[in-house]
This record gives structure tokens, sequence and C-alpha cells, in this order.
């Protein structure tokens, strides 16, 4: 059996009497596009933050390559390879394109010019990071234009591209295309496309179902804190996720999606 690249098992988070993450499994495997969907407060964030070292879960276990880890903070999941890109991209609008791919990772000059007076190498980080641009389609008019002049659409393809970059393991991504117009996020869909092509798993958090029946493998449906469900893009509709998603549907002991009585009904009765 393959080992999911990322998991996670029994996870819990508690704020007061708040109850965020109520014992949350997750997995991903290599070169997959995983979608994880759920009602607003499901906890689709919370989990997130627990897999990136955004927030240290109460109690459960979070394994990279099937080994144990513990993030104590996002540095030490980016040093396990998991690069998030979250809602806000984390981007410096006044600096450039190619200083934004290499924020608080930057390149230092050969010599004692980088190792005593900390230079900065900008030609060499340009040509990285043109060349990340290039491979993954990210159309930029100039790598050193700063990134307040870029579109959008643009600003999440550098933050998403910065991820590919320096995501060994897995990138995850929270909603991104959420503030964007259908063509933009056409683009960044195209982006995740290109990224799962190198190989790279990716995590994404999305409430558009059309985006996520358009790219996702597999979908991992949120409900209450933990996974309800995960189910198949081709083996499932809209309908029965969002059935999924509302609790007025879940999976019997064979898999099989069963109606609850009782439960809020959305979509066509089947
Ligand atoms: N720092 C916090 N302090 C107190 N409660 C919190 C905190 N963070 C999250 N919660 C609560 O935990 C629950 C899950 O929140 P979370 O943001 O993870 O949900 P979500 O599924 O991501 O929702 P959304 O899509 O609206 O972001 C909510 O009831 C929320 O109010």
């Amino acid at each position: 059996m393959t080992t999911p690249t990322l998991s996670a098992a029994g996870l819990l988070k508690r704020y007061g009497r708040v109850t965020a993450i109520d014992g949350a499994d997750f997995e991903v495997f290599p070169g997959e596009v995983l979608a994880v969907v759920g009602d607003n407060g499901a906890g689709k964030t919370s989990l997130i933050k627990a897999l990136s070292g955004a927030l240290i879960p109460d109690a459960g276990e979070i394994r990279v390559d099937g080994e144990p880890v513990r993030f104590r903070s996002p540095l030490d999941a980016r040093r396990c390879g998991i690069e998030t890109v979250h809602q806000d991209l984390a981007l410096a609008p006044a600096q450039d394109i190619a200083a934004n791919m290499f924020l608080g990772r930057e390149r230092r000059r050969a010599g004692a010019l980088g190792s005593v007076l900390r230079a900065v190498d900008r030609a060499a980080m340009r040509a990285e990071a043109q060349r990340v641009l290039d491979e993954l389609g990210v159309q930029v008019k100039s790598i050193a234009q700063p990134v307040e002049t870029l579109s959008g659409g643009q600003r999440q393809g550098v933050a998403v591209a910065r991820a590919a970059a320096f995501g060994s393991k897995a990138v995850i991504m929270d909603e991104p295309t959420a503030a964007l117009g259908v063509a933009e996020a056409g683009k960044v869909l195209e982006l995740i496309d290109r990224i799962r092509a190198r190989g790279l798993p990716v995590v994404l958090i999305s409430h558009n179902m059309p985006h996520v029946f358009d790219i996702a493998d597999r979908i991992h449906v949120h409900r209450l804190g933990k996974r309800a469900a995960v189910v198949s893009p081709r083996s499932h509709d809209m309908s029965q996720v969002v059935g999924l998603i509302t609790g007025a549907l879940e999976p019997g002991q064979d898999g099989a999606l069963r109606a609850v009585s009782g439960a809020r009904r959305t979509g066509p009765d089947r």
C-alpha cells in the first residue's frame, strides 16, 4: 500500500468550550490533488493550520512519509517540505516578484560578501524566480516588477509558485480561487495541474464545487471538526458531496451513501 505523503490521525484542538478539530483524520498521497470541502465553521482552516504548523493540536499525530512529526511552528512544517498558501498570500507588496519568491529565504552572495555582510544575490534570485514562473506557466511582465502592480490572479500565481518551488512534499492552498474572476481562477487551476504533474501533492481547500470537480482526484469532506467521508469526483456527483457537507447523507458500512433521516436535505432526492 502506498504511504501517504502527509497524514494525520485523531487530531484534536479545543478553544475553551469550542472544539475546532474533533478527532480528525487526514491523508494525501503522492501526486494527487485532494480537495478539502466543508461548511463554514466545519474546521477546515483549523485542520490545515495543524498540518502546516500554524496551530499545535492538543492531541493526535501527524506523519510525513509515514514518519511521526511534531510541528511547533510553520517553519518546522516548511523544513519538512510542507508549504502553505494562506488566503492573505503573505506577499510583500512593495517588493519585486523575485524578492517575494525568496522572502525569508534569500540567496546570499558567494564569499565574505554573502557570509559576513549578508549581501543578497539578486541576479541569482531573479533568474531562479523567472525559471520557476516559466516552468509553471505564470505570466508576468517583468520579474523585477513590484508585487503591488500585479493582478489578483498573478499575485496568487506568485504565491503558489513560491510554495511549489520550496515545497518538496506537499503544497496546501486555502481557497486560492475565492477572490478571482473566471479567467484568473482557470489559470490557478492550470497551475495546480502542473504542480501535480511534477509529482507534488496539492491539498486544495475550496468552497467552489465546479473547481473541486474540475481538478480534484479525491474529495475529503470535513464536517463538525472531523473527516466525514472521502469520495471520488468520478463516482460521486456534486449534490452527493453537498449532502455529505450538510449531513443529509453519510457513508454507510459498505461505503455507499445513505440518507440521514431528519437531516436538512439539499439537492435532488436520490
Ligand atoms: N482561535 C480561535 N479561538 C476560538 N475559536 C476558534 C478559533 N479558531 C477557530 N475557532 C472556532 O473553531 C471552529 C472551526 O473554525 P475553522 O475556522 O477551522 O472553520 P472553517 O471550516 O475553516 O470555516 P471557514 O470556512 O469559515 O473558515 C469555529 O467554530 C470557530 O469559531
